[in-house]
């Protein structure tokens, strides 16, 4: 019997039994998904059929079909038609065109790497169809700041400061406008295969290319699409001013040069989007690791979301020479100038050998903790300690902003500067910006002191608090870089790149708002969960299969529902070995360990907290299950988006409620509504009901920030008495607790009374007294 039937005013009996509903259910692990895309799969080269578009002899378009689409599509080998001579004529134009370009700049790996690219053909859509493809996909660029425009108009003010009050009055008036107009709509031509980075426009290394191919990337996802023609740049124009009459750009102008703040689908690809553009900087810049050091930043909120986007580093840049490491205890970015560098860090490196081993992931994807011998294991302990008494020599470090703040900060509370970095991502930008992480994030953003430092946001959420502390950090950086230098090139303008709809969980997956009653009433639902068979026949929802995360409000939550469930797999399937929990009061190896396992699918229930809510990719991952509902909007977005990523279909979102998170649920209730507007499912269909929404309270402002900064009171840790017995996460009545404790209590007592009667009687420490005669 399904107990939420009963629970649920919304549950209607279906005909269709659930065996076969779950017989034709695809699941994320049943693999990756044909179409990583989210939205716009009718767009010309999206639909099975690759279109060309080409200029006919009268100027007209012809639209050429070639249905061999993706069949066996040779990215990177020659193009077909090769031996075509008029094509041929054309190829080795771009190749020259595009050694020419690399010659200007001074770039004689480019050059070569031209060379290998010659034959790329280079097809460009015209403004309309780039403006339909963007539109298509759901794509919305602007220009969220044009500094340089901005500080053309402040100049243009400053001199007319001699009119009338009344005149200047009205011109500031028309300035704002024109200020309003520089937040103008960008159509960048969009990539529609990774094949295009290889041509002219964007010249990426070969290898880069390659590796992109091998990790199996063809289409590229939304977000892609977008950023990578944006960051790898077109050909260079001047950057229009304010006053410049048109409003909308095709923002070639910008050359790459852009800082970019993205808001982009959990799961749509985003850190390759900003990989792909940081690396191939690093390459045309000629920094190689044993050369200059650190060239580039990559901050992570959580250790492991840190470790994924290293070996995701490792597998894009390999055989480029560019090297990622993941920041741990005891590394050095900089001499810090202050006998606080090495010597620390290998004092800090032996301290942390001995207990928290922090292995950066492998590059098989796994996290670490692999099984070598001891001895093996001690060798490379002790080579590790080496390389973390060493200044790191990797280009790019990626790190969670205590670790580099750690590593920065002097014994006087000053930060070291990092004047060598170009590229600085905050992936996560919003939770980084937040106050929790804010101090730490900004302190290392102002650290990096380069002129020519190009900034990264990004997230699948973005509050505008986060835009305008973007913008207050470029602005005020800027004044202190022009106290001390005279020689600054113009300020490159901060674009925005929202794909989709902003703060919307995937529209690829299930969502299941379920009312559970009490912390009991959960525990009912989530055993139904772990035993699917006792779903009720004629459900016709889709059923979560293993493996999924489970996320609860706090640590010792997590833990007293993993002690819980731990029985709860029979012995057959693996018994208490398939359920495991993650939280930050684990050591590092421990942590890393489960993390392994999870991966390679020896655990199939992991129990965690918002720890493992943003950035980790674990592709397979058939569903999720709030078990305390998320404390705001972004962190469900966030929580969910775990599965259905890179496109996959049928990923379950389970969100259990109970009457004390009735004030708050309308929010996730919105976010849900929303994303299945996205799906298209039609009004009234959705899994939230419209009486729903009508019944369920509003929080206000002041109520969404106590959630979100305390959670839901009665599952806080420190609660003692009445209150901590509501939240408690246990099936135990209080009758059986009771009569539980009343046995406890006589046992220690019999143990007590037994010791002392040992203790009175003499002799009885004296051991063996020989037999009695
Ligand atoms: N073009 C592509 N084609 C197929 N798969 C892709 C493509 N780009 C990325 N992926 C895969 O999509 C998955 C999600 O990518 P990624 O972790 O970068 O997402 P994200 O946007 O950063 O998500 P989140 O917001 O949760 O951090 C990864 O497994 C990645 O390998």
């Amino acid at each position: 019997m399904d107990v939420f039937k009963l629970l649920s005013r919304a549950a209607k009996p279906s005909a269709k039994p659930s065996a076969k509903a779950s017989a034709t259910q695809k699941l994320p692990s049943s693999g990756a998904a044909a179409n990583p895309q989210l939205f716009g799969h009718d767009g010309p080269a999206f639909n099975g059929v690759n279109k060309k578009r080409k200029r006919g002899q009268d100027g007209a378009e012809v639209v050429e079909e070639d249905t061999s689409l993706y069949a066996g599509l040779d990215f990177f080998g020659a193009p077909k038609g090769a031996e075509d001579g008029g094509k041929k004529k054309r190829k080795r134009k771009a190749g020259a065109e595009q050694a020419a370009e690399a010659s200007v700049n001074g770039e004689d790996d480019v050059e070569a790497e031209a060379e290998a690219g010659a034959g790329r053909e280079v097809e460009a859509y015209d403004a309309t169809e780039s403006k339909r493809l963007l539109r298509s996909h759901k794509l919305k660029i602007a220009v969220l700041e044009d500094f340089a425009a901005q500080e053309a108009l402040d100049a243009k003010e400053k001199k007319k400061e001699k009119k009338s009050s009344k005149k200047r009055e009205k011109e500031r008036g028309e300035s704002k406008d024109k200020t309003k107009d520089t937040k103008k709509q960008l159509y960048p031509q969009p990539l529609t295969d990774f094949a295009q980075l290889r041509t002219t426009r964007y010249a990426i290394s070969r290898r880069l290319a390659e590796n992109i191919q091998e990790q199996g990337y063809k289409l590229p996802t939304e977000v892609q699409l977008g950023a990578l023609p944006l960051l790898l740049g077109g050909k260079k124009q001047a950057i229009p001013r304010a006053d410049a009459a048109e409003t909308e750009s095709s923002g070639a102008e910008y050359g790459g040069d852009i800082d970019l703040l993205t808001v982009a689908p959990t799961g749509s690809g985003k850190t390759i989007a900003f990989l792909i553009p940081v690396i191939n900087a690093l390459l045309r810049e000629g920094s190689t690791d044993s050369k200059e050091g650190p060239r580039a930043i990559v901050v992570a909120p959580t250790r492991e979301l840190a470790a994924q986007i290293v070996n995701e580093a490792r597998k894009i840049a390999k055989g480029t020479g560019i090297k990622a490491t993941l920041m741990r205890k005891g590394m050095e970015v900089v001499e810090r100038g202050d006998g606080m560098d090495s010597e620390k860090a290998a004092a800090e490196a032996e301290a942390d050998a001995s207990g928290d081993d922090g292995r950066a992931a492998g590059d098989d994807g796994s996290a670490s903790g692999s099984d070598t011998s001891d001895q093996e294991g001690q060798v490379q302990q002790k080579t590790r300690d080496r390389k973390r008494a060493e200044l790191v020599k990797a280009a790019i470090i990626v790190a969670t902003p205590l670790a580099l703040l750690n590593a920065l900060r002097r014994r006087d509370g000053t930060v070291a500067e990092l004047p060598s970095i170009r590229h600085l991502i905050l992936d996560e930008a919003d939770v980084l910006l937040d106050p929790l992480f804010r101090e730490q994030t900004l302190a290392v953003w102002n650290a990096c002191t380069s002129p020519l430092l190009r900034i990264g946001l990004w997230s699948a959420t973005m509050g505008a608090s986060v835009e305008s502390l973007a913008i207050s950090t470029l602005n005020s950086r800027w004044r202190s870089l022009k106290a001390t230098r005279s020689d600054l090139s113009p300020r490159p303008p901060l674009i925005r790149l929202v794909v989709g709809l902003k703060d919307t969980a995937i529209p690829n997956i299930h969502h299941q708002l379920t009312y559970a009653a009490t912390e009991q009433g959960k525990l009912l639902g989530l055993r139904q969960l772990l035993h699917p068979t006792s779903i009720s026949s004629t459900s016709t929802a889709p059923v979560l299969r293993p493996p999924f995360l489970v996320f609860t409000q706090t640590i010792p939550r997590a833990i007293a529902l993993h002690s819980e469930l731990l029985y709860d797999i029979p012995p057959e399937a693996g018994g208490s070995s398939r359920i495991a929990v993650l939280h930050a009061d684990l050591s590092s190896s421990a942590r890393d360990g489960i993390m392994t396992r999870f991966r390679r699918g020896e655990v199939w229930v992991l129990i965690t907290t918002d720890l493992l809510a943003r950035g980790v990719d674990f592709r397979g991952l058939n569903g999720v299950v709030n078990f305390d509902a998320p404390t705001s909007a972004a962190a469900y977005v966030h929580r969910v988006g775990r599965t259905g990523r890179a496109g996959r279909e049928g990923g379950v979102a389970v969100t259990f409620y109970t009457q004390d998170d009735i004030p708050y649920v309308k929010l996730i209730a919105n976010v849900i509504r929303a994303s299945e507007k996205l799906r298209g499912v039609p009004e009234g269909e959705g899994s939230v009901k419209q009486w729903l929404l009508d019944a369920l309270p509003t929080p206000t402002k002041r109520d969404r920030a106590t959630l979100k900064k305390r959670g839901v009171e009665s599952r806080r840790s420190n609660l003692r008495g009445k209150e901590a017995k509501k939240g408690r996460i246990s099936t135990k009545s209080g009758f059986e607790r009771r009569i539980e404790n009343n046995k406890r209590g006589a046992k220690e007592g019999s143990k007590r009374r037994e010791k002392a009667a040992r203790d009175a009687s003499p002799g009885s420490d004296d051991g063996f007294d020989g037999f009695e005669e």
